[in-house]
């Protein structure tokens, strides 16, 4: 099976997963980079009306296609509930030419019902797995049995 993991990641909590995904899969991996700048205080304030309000941005050229991937696996941080911006912007770009789907996120918090269905809503894809991982988690490394099992599932669709 040929996989892409594609992310956005602002502070490197998302980026981590994703490049742990990859290692593991040993597969394909493309960061997703906006064009806006959201550093800082203002960019916080900016980038979670944007999200909440299901904002798009500019990004970057990606350097994969997808249609070529058996599964595209997309990291996004929960921003106000939602996908972050440069995500929707990506889904929306791509929205027909995936194949299947899977979907990681990591959160300051638990919840990442709204962030998943946001994600399927604008994909219209049924994810064949998906993860939310906080980012204390992240930072203390004890995120590695979550995506253990998210790999699981993965390896178990291509059966
Ligand atoms: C603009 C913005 C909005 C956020 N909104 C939420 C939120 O609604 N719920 C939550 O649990 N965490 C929220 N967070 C925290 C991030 O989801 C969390 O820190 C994430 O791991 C950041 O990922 P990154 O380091 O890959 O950018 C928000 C962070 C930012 C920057």
């Amino acid at each position: 099976m040929k996989i892409l993991v594609a992310f956005y990641s602002r502070s490197g909590n998302t980026k981590r997963i994703a490049e742990s995904i990859s290692e593991s899969l040993n597969c394909d991996i493309e960061e997703i980079v906006d064009t806006e700048k959201r550093g800082g205080v203002i960019g916080y304030i900016k980038s979670g009306y944007e999200a909440f309000r299901g904002k798009s941005s500019k990004i970057e050229d990606t350097k994969n296609d997808v249609s070529q991937y058996d599964l595209v696996i997309i990291g996004t941080p929960v921003w106000a509930g939602k996908m972050a911006v440069p995500i929707r912007t990506y889904i929306t770009q791509n929205h027909a030419k995936f194949n299947n789907m899977a979907f990681f996120s990591t959160a300051g918090g638990t919840n990442f019902d709204s962030t998943f269905s946001d994600m399927k809503e604008v994909s219209g894809a049924s994810p064949i797995a998906e993860i939310g991982v906080r980012a204390k988690e992240v930072q203390d490394g004890s995120y590695k049995p979550k995506i253990a099992e998210f790999l699981t599932k993965i390896q178990q669709s291509d059966k």
